[in-house]
C-alpha cells in the first residue's frame, strides 16, 4: 500500500498530571476523510495542534508526506502542504472576504517579490480569491467585510481561505459547529467533493456529517484511540456504543 500522506507514531501530550494524548497512532490515507470523534475533552483539539504545530508533542512522531515534522514550525507546516480550518477565526475581521481570500493566495504564490504592490488591486490575486469564493458559494458577499458575515458565512470564507492555499491534506476542526441543519447539509456536500482534492482529517461531534462522510472513524476517549474502522464497524462496536456513541449509534 502507499504511504499515507500524513502518519502519526505513539503521541503523547501531557498537561501536568493529565494525558490529553496517551500514544496516539493514526493514518490519512489518499482519497479519504478520517473522522476523529470522541466525547468532549478526549484530546482531539489537542492531538490537531500537535499536527499543526502549535502544540510540541512530549513524544512520538509526525510524518507528513514522507516528512518528519518535529523541527518546523506553524507557518512551515503549512508550506508544506498541511490546510486547516479551526474553531477560533484567523480571519482578518476589517478587510472584505474577497481580500481575506486574496492575502491567502498572496502567501501562496510566495509574496516577497510583490511586496510593494498593493494587494487590494491585483488581478493575478483577485481572479483565484474570486474563484476559491465562487466554490465556497460566497461570490456575492465578495466586498463585505469578515466581521459582517454570517456565522455560517464566516466558515465558509475559512474554508475558502484553507482552500487557496492549495493544500495537500486538511484538518477541519469542528467545521459544522453553529451551521444549523441547512448550513451543515451544504458543507457536508462541499467536503463530500473536495476528498478527492485532498484527504481530510475531521474532526466533528455532528454524527449525522461523520456518518455520511468517513471512509474511516477513529474514536477517541481519554487521550487514546479505542477504535478505528469503518462507519458500520464503529456504529457496531460496543465498546464505542458505551463509551461514546450511545443512541446515536
Ligand atoms: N493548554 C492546556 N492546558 C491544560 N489542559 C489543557 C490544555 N489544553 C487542553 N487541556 C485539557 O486537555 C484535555 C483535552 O482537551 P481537548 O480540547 O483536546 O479535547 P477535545 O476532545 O477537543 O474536546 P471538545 O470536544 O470539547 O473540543 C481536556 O481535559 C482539556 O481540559
Amino acid at each position: 500500500m502507499a504511504e499515507p500522506i500524513l502518519q502519526l507514531s505513539e503521541i503523547r501530550k501531557t498537561f501536568g498530571a493529565l494525558k490529553a494524548t496517551d500514544g496516539v497512532s493514526l493514518d490519512l490515507r489518499k482519497g479519504e476523510i478520517h473522522a476523529l470523534i470522541g466525547p468532549n475533552g478526549a484530546g482531539k483539539s489537542t492531538l490537531i495542534h500537535q499536527i499543526c504545530g502549535s502544540i510540541r508533542p512530549d513524544s512520538g512522531t509526525i510524518r507528513f508526506l514522507g516528512e518528519d515534522m518535529a523541527g518546523l514550525d506553524m507557518a512551515a507546516r503549512v508550506r508544506k502542504g498541511l490546510g486547516r480550518s479551526f474553531q477560533i477565526s484567523s480571519l482578518a475581521p476589517e478587510f472584505s472576504a474577497l481580500r481575506n481570500v486574496m492575502l491567502a493566495v498572496q502567501a501562496r504564490q510566495g509574496s516577497s517579490y510583490r511586496f510593494f504592490r498593493p494587494v487590494a488591486g491585483d488581478r493575478s490575486l483577485t481572479g483565484p480569491a474570486m474563484a476559491m469564493l465562487e466554490r465556497v458559494g460566497l461570490e456575492k458577499r465578495a466586498k463585505v467585510p469578515a466581521a459582517e458575515l454570517s456565522h455560517g458565512e464566516r466558515r465558509q470564507l475559512e474554508i475558502a481561505i484553507a482552500l487557496a492555499l492549495e493544500p495537500k491534506a486538511f484538518l477541519f476542526d469542528e467545521p459544522m459547529a453553529g451551521l444549523g441543519p441547512e448550513g451543515s447539509k451544504r458543507l457536508t456536500g462541499f467536503l463530500d467533493g473536495l476528498r478527492h482534492e485532498a484527504p481530510i482529517l475531521l474532526v466533528e461531534h455532528d454524527m449525522d456529517a461523520v456518518f455520511a462522510l468517513a471512509d474511516r472513524i477513529s474514536v477517541l476517549v481519554y487521550g487514546r484511540i479505542i477504535a478505528t474502522g469503518t462507519v458500520a464497524e464503529i456504529r457496531s462496536d460496543p465498546e464505542v456504543r458505551r463509551a461514546y456513541l450511545g443512541d446515536a449509534a
